[in-house]
C-alpha cells in the first residue's frame, strides 16, 4: 500500500507529511496531476474545488501505475470573496487588483481535500472565513515585491508575510495554508 500525493505544491507536501504522524511506518509519493482548472458555466465555488479536488486524486491515480495499492490525496484551495472564485494572480497588476479587494473585508478560503483508491472515493470542504485589515496602495506595492503572492490562491499567503495583512479567521488554519489537517486525517483513517 502506498500513499501518493498528487500535488506539485511543497506546503501540501509538508501538510500531509505531519497528517500522517499516526499512521506506521507512513510514507508517500508524489506526483504531478495536470488538469484543467477553468470553472464550469455557473459552477459553486464549492463544487468547484470539490470537483478539482476529486479530478487531481483520479489524474494522480493514473500516474501512480507503478506503486503498489496507491491511496491517492488531491486537494484544492481557492479564494472566494461575495461567492466570486478570485484564483492565483495572472500577474503583478493582477495581484494587485486582488489584494485591493480583500483589504478590509472578510473572504473565505475554500479547500477541499479527496483520496481515492480507484474504487472508493471520499471527500471533504474545509470554508474558513478570513478578515483582512485594511490595506494602502504602498502595503499592497510592497508585498508583490517580495514576490510571495504570485503562485497563491488569492494572492497572499497566511505561513508567510500574507499573515501580516490578516486581522482574524474563523476555520481551518491549515486549510487556509493548502491542506486541512484535521480533515486528512479523518479520510485517511477510511482508507486504514
Ligand atoms: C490563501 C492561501 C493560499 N496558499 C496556496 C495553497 C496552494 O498551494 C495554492 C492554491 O493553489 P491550488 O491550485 O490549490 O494548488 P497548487 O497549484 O499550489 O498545487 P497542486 O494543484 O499541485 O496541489 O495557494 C497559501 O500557501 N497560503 C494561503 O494563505
Amino acid at each position: 500500500m502506498t500513499w501518493v500525493l498528487a500535488s506539485t505544491s511543497p506546503r501540501r507536501k509538508q501538510l500531509f507529511a505531519q497528517a500522517g504522524f499516526a499512521t506506521a511506518g507512513f510514507e508517500f509519493e508524489q506526483v504531478a496531476p495536470d488538469i484543467d482548472e477553468t470553472p464550469l458555466t455557473n459552477e459553486d465555488a464549492a463544487d468547484y474545488v470539490v470537483r478539482l479536488a476529486l479530478e487531481k486524486a483520479q489524474a494522480g491515480l493514473a500516474l501512480s501505475q507503478a506503486f503498489s495499492h496507491p491511496k491517492v490525496l488531491g486537494s484544492d484551495t481557492s479564494v472566494v470573496l461575495n461567492g466570486v472564485i478570485l484564483g492565483k494572480p495572472q500577474d503583478a497588476q493582477d495581484a494587485m487588483r486582488i489584494l485591493r479587494q480583500l483589504s478590509g473585508n472578510t473572504h473565505q478560503v475554500m479547500t477541499a481535500v479527496a483520496i481515492t483508491d480507484g474504487h472508493q472515493s471520499f471527500t471533504r470542504l474545509c470554508i474558513t472565513d478570513v478578515t483582512f485589515c485594511a490595506l494602502t496602495d504602498a502595503d499592497i506595492s510592497a508585498y508583490i515585491a517580495t514576490q510571495e503572492p504570485l503562485d497563491k490562491a488569492g494572492a497572499y499567503g497566511i505561513q508567510a508575510i500574507g499573515g501580516c495583512f490578516v486581522e482574524s479567521i474563523q476555520g481551518s488554519y491549515s486549510a487556509v495554508v493548502g491542506l486541512p489537517l484535521v480533515q486528512t486525517r479523518q479520510l485517511m483513517q477510511l482508507f486504514e
